[in-house]
């Protein structure tokens, strides 16, 4: 499929399968100390190239058969086939709302009209949705038309279009190890590999092998959205390192099903994303990745409670503002809700609720001293009555000026796993794209890909799994920018800056911008922001064509 956007620019060439741009990388060396700095900005000159051909994507689901599982699977189905149906309030129809790259658009510069912003999507080939076909295993033996039935997630009316294309589909039998999860989970185990750890790896390799051949997939990503599990305790010599971790499952020992998914994926070269917030990927597994080059990421969806956290923590701190105590509750009745009533499963969700300050906190040493925090508290109950309609109450107390304080209360309700589901999407297609870029930076004869641990996922996930060493990011306009100005590098394009120099100078202006003002139409009193024919290096293209 062609590009929608094509970059006129000598920092691109479009050759027959791969964009290849020029890209100057700026950034600061800092040194010095006691507030004396030395800043020294450095360039380091790459070379991208993202393949052009994409790929027919084939996704499995580890908890397929529940609420997330049968709810993203179900959407992509009425998106591809264009579904409406009646509710009370009208008529509905099928779409991607929540998800960054179907539901949302980037800003690609200015044309004579001003700013042109164009789908997220358009920017790079990438996957379409419609077009990822799903696979997966589940404890419960439940085909996907009664779990989804099960899930009460979506309309009625439209299950019944469903019904036919979702009863179709079976999980897999996978692996179950009661003391990983709610012993209340205990009730859906009818669908379980027996065997040893290392006889239920080899199924799930098995498995992998046996969808990709019969999906005719190009290529197969592995993603969790089974239920949270506790912690893993990390044992020298059984989890620790790749060699250690492939011993233990000949032997059996502290690995969860997660892990064993994890290990099963990566020797199949297919890419994990952990979508729960239990550490999965512990460090045996992260060198595994690294040795065989395939990519892992993760942890913990970030859907709806804690992006509006990873926002206001970062519109507070920014601001001066410091918050001082952040309570975050919620209620939901679904299975999910049921599997973190139980201590342990509940813990490993308040770690990675609770840690998404860290960053913003830490970047403000003016609010805070060294190792000091906001009051932080976080609280799950399950009510079944609701069901998938989460319940979440905030409320935000922060330090303002001269010994004020400024309490925010915010009260939010959604299906869950409508939250859920266009970031699993975004998950495994941005992780696709990945998989499709290299890059050099001068002096280097090699290229390279992403790190196995792929961060750029950061935006999607509660507790960002990144390099050791490389620094934790929560804030989500950050995270999003991230993924932004590396797509944009791809096409050698700057990073935005949003300093609209142009627009703030008294005398006219540099090159390409008095381009720009020479062809804005004389009436055009200001800027308009709205969807335009696409303009590059002030040159306008429709359809992709120079026109
Ligand atoms: N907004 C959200 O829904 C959201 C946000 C962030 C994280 N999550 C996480 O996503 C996960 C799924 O959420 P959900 O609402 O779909 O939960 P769910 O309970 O409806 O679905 C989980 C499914 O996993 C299955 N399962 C459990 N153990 C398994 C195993 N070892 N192998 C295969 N299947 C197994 C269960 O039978 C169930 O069908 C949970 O861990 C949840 O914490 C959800
Ligand atoms: O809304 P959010 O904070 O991103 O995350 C959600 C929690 O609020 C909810 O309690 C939990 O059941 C979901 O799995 C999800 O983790």
């Amino acid at each position: 499929m062609a590009e929608l956007i094509k970059v006129i620019s000598p920092n691109v060439k479009y050759m027959e399968n791969y964009i290849e741009s020029q890209y100057d990388y700026h950034t600061s060396v800092v040194s010095g100390d006691n507030g004396t700095y030395t800043v020294t900005p450095c360039t380091t000159s790459f070379t991208f190239r993202t393949a052009r051909a994409v790929p027919r994507l084939g996704v499995m689901l580890v908890g397929w058969g529940g609420n997330n599982g049968t709810t993203v699977t179900a959407a992509v189905i009425a998106n591809k086939l264009g579904l409406t149906w009646k509710t009370k309030t009208g008529t509905k129809k099928a779409n991607y709302f929540g998800s960054l790259f179907q539901a949302s658009t980037v800003c690609l510069g200015s044309g004579p009209e001003g700013d042109v912003y164009i789908p997220f999507h358009d920017l790079l080939p990438m996957v379409h949705p419609n077009d990822i076909v799903f696979d997966g295993w589940d404890i419960s033996s439940m085909d996907l038309g009664q779990a989804m039935d099960r899930a009460q997630v979506l309309d009625w009316a439209l299950q019944e279009k469903l019904r036919p294309y979702m009863s179709k589909m079976r999980p897999r039998r996978s692996i179950y190890i009661p003391e990983f999860i709610a012993a209340n989970q205990k009730q859906r185990a009818d669908n379980v590999i027996e065997g040893t750890m290392s006889e239920q790896v080899e199924q799930i390799r098995r498995d992998i092998r046996d969808f990709r051949e019969k999906s005719g997939a190009d290529k197969v990503i592995v993603l969790w959205t089974a239920n949270t599990e506790r912690f893993c305790d990390l044992v020298p010599g059984e989890n620790d390192t790749a060699d250690n971790l492939l011993a233990t499952i000949q032997r059996g020992g502290e690995i969860s099903p997660s892990t064993l998914f994890a290990v099963a994926s990566i020797l199949e070269g297919c890419a994990y994303i952990n979508g729960s917030p239990q550490n999965t990927l512990v460090p045996g597994a992260v060198e595994l990745a690294i040795r065989h080059g395939v990519f892992i990421g993760g942890d913990d969806f970030k859907s709806g409670q804690t992006k509006i956290k990873s926002v206001l923590v970062d519109f507070l701190v920014s601001a001066g503002l410091k918050p001082t105590a952040i309570v975050s509750y919620n209620h939901l009745g679904n299975n999910d809700g049921m599997n973190l009533s139980a201590p342990q499963q509940f813990r490993s969700k308040e770690i990675s609720k609770s840690n998404v300050v860290d960053d913003m906190v830490q970047a403000n040493p003016l609010l805070y001293a060294p190792g000091e925090k906001p009051d932080h508290c976080v609280v799950i109950k399950y009510v079944p009555y609701v069901g998938d309609s989460k319940r979440a109450m905030d409320e935000y107390t922060s330090e303002i000026m001269m010994g004020g304080t400024n309490t925010i209360a915010i009260h939010n309700t959604c299906e869950d796993s409508l939250l859920a589901s266009p970031i699993i999407l975004d998950l495994v297609i941005l992780t696709e794209l990945c998989q499709r870029i290299t890059f050099r930076p001068e002096g280097d004869s090699e290229f390279q890909t992403f790190h196995s641990v792929l961060s750029l996922l950061s935006y999607l996930c509660k507790a960002p799994l990144v390099p050791a060493g490389a620094p934790i990011v929560n804030a989500l306009f950050r995270q999003r920018a991230c993924i932004e100005n590396i797509m944009r590098a791809c096409l050698g394009l700057a990073p935005q800056n949003h300093m609209q120099l142009e627009h703030k100078m008294q005398r006219s202006l540099f090159p390409c911008t008095k381009r720009i003002a020479a062809a804005t139409p004389k009436h055009s009193a200001g800027i308009s922001n709205g969807y335009h024919p696409t303009v590059i290096n002030g040159e306008q293209y429709t359809n992709g064509d120079h026109c």
